[in-house]
């Protein structure tokens, strides 16, 4: 298996991912239901994001945390969200950028969390 090394093995990442997501009992609903997410819109922001993370490419200007703070989720949605995730990695990819794919989203799902008072 081969490490994440390009913008075509994100696009890899995150689709997979959010097939993931999207067949998911408990995060489905937050994602098609509660915020309806646009997924040709999103799906482009999110390699952007992962990009940018793992690359430096600068091409993602957002902020993440505002879109979440609302949202109806519990430390729960937050522990399958990293399940999944660690599952897309496992599944596709092995390195150190994998392994530093995978601690980036924890920190930044421990930060989304504290700041939502879930921790
Ligand atoms: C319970 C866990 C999570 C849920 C339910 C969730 C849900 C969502 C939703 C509904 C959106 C908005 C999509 C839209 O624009 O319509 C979004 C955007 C986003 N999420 Fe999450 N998310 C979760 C965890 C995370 C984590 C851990 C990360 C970081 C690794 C993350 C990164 C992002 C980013 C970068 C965006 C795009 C924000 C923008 O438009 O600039 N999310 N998420």
């Amino acid at each position: 298996m081969n490490d994440i090394s390009n913008k075509n093995d994100i696009k890899t990442l995150v689709d997979r991912f959010y097939e993931k997501v999207n067949s998911d009992e408990l995060l489905s609903p937050i994602f098609n239901g509660h915020a309806e997410v646009d997924w040709p819109e999103h799906l482009p922001t999110m390699y952007d994001f992962w990009n940018s993370l793992l690359f430096g490419s600068m091409e993602y200007k957002g902020q993440p945390f505002p879109k979440h703070m609302t949202l109806p989720v519990t430390k729960e949605h937050f522990e399958r969200w990293i399940q999944l995730f660690t599952a897309t990695l496992e599944e596709n990819f092995e390195g150190p950028k994998a392994d530093e794919a995978l601690s980036r989203a924890m920190n930044i799902a421990r930060v989304f969390m504290t700041k939502m008072a879930l921790l």
